[in-house]
């Protein structure tokens, strides 16, 4: 079959891949149960990109509801330090020629496991930053950076394979918060260690902060709000980098509907898309 008009389609690693034009040079960077992700070129901007395509997303009732949720989310993010989508496309015309879509992200080139050892204070206060900044409405997912140190939390929901798919991958940290309340208050009560001990090259500002931020009993740990106006912050702090968030509407997120009504409604959301 014909691809479609201003799309091209090339086979990688046993998947097709049908993407408009302008998307060039894709590698595979990642791939997992739900979905593969290709680095690509936006020959347009000139600016790398990560495509993912979910595996054949509407194969089923679960899966075509997980392929919403992503597209719904990922759609409703718009914030610097959030993941959030630059394009979503299909090459289908017709809704009974919907099949895939793929999602565009701006391309995270690593994330913190593979750069925790580089880090200067200086880097360490703009990420913490960055994270505070895209944690102030948000649950922490996953957290990828840049070539510039610029961070973004995400979700990947792709299970690891081979290293050299990966190489300049992000990796999946799940973070767990305390608030896995049977299993923290199963482990024997330890004496608070010394933070100034713990990170000696750490500013005496970063420690304070630190020993605010890491407290097991939620009520009594910062939140991300209090923590951006502590005094580590001064001179960092703008509040251009948490503009007002617009309500997410998850009315969808437990309805249990028919798989032609899930791929409906995506359907109608891949078509309704303005970058923005
Ligand atoms: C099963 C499920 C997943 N989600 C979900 C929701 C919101 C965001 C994401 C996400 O970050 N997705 C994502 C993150 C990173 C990706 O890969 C890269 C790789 C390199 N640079 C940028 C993105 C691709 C997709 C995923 C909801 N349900």
């Amino acid at each position: 079959m014909e691809s479609r008009v201003g799309f091209s389609r090339e086979e990688i690693n046993g998947t097709t891949w049908e993407v408009p034009d302008k998307y060039i040079c894709l590698k595979q960077i990642g791939t997992g149960a739900y979905g593969s992700v290709c680095s690509a070129i936006n020959n347009k901007s000139k600016e790398m990109a990560a495509i993912k395509k979910l595996h054949r997303p509407f194969q089923s009732e679960i899966f075509a509801k997980r392929a919403y949720r992503e597209l719904r989310l990922l759609k409703h993010m718009k914030h610097e330090n959030v993941i959030g989508l630059l394009d979503v496309f299909t090459p289908a015309s017709r809704l009974d020629d919907f099949q895939d879509f793929y999602l565009v992200m701006p391309y995270m080139f690593t994330d913190l496991s593979k750069v925790k050892g580089l880090l200067t204070e200086d880097r360490i206060q703009f990420l913490v930053y960055q994270m505070l900044c895209g944690l102030k409405d948000l649950k922490p997912g996953n957290l990828a950076v840049n070539q510039d140190c610029e961070l973004k939390i995400l979700d990947f929901g792709l299970a690891r394979h081979t290293e050299a798919e990966m190489t300049g991958y992000v990796v999946t940290r799940w973070y767990r918060a305390p608030e896995a309340k049977s299993y923290v208050s199963s482990l024997p009560l330890y004496p608070r260690k010394d933070f100034s001990a713990l990170f000696p090259r750490a500013s005496k500002k970063a420690v304070e902060l630190l020993e605010k931020m890491l407290v097991l009993d939620p009520d009594n740990r910062l939140t991300a709000d209090g923590a951006l106006a502590h005094s580590y912050f001064d001179g960092l702090r703008d509040p251009e980098d948490w503009p007002e968030p617009t309500p997410y509407d998850d009315s969808y997120d437990n309805a249990t509907l028919p798989l032609e009504e899930w791929k409906r409604l995506s359907f109608k959301e891949v078509r309704s898309f303005v970058p923005f």
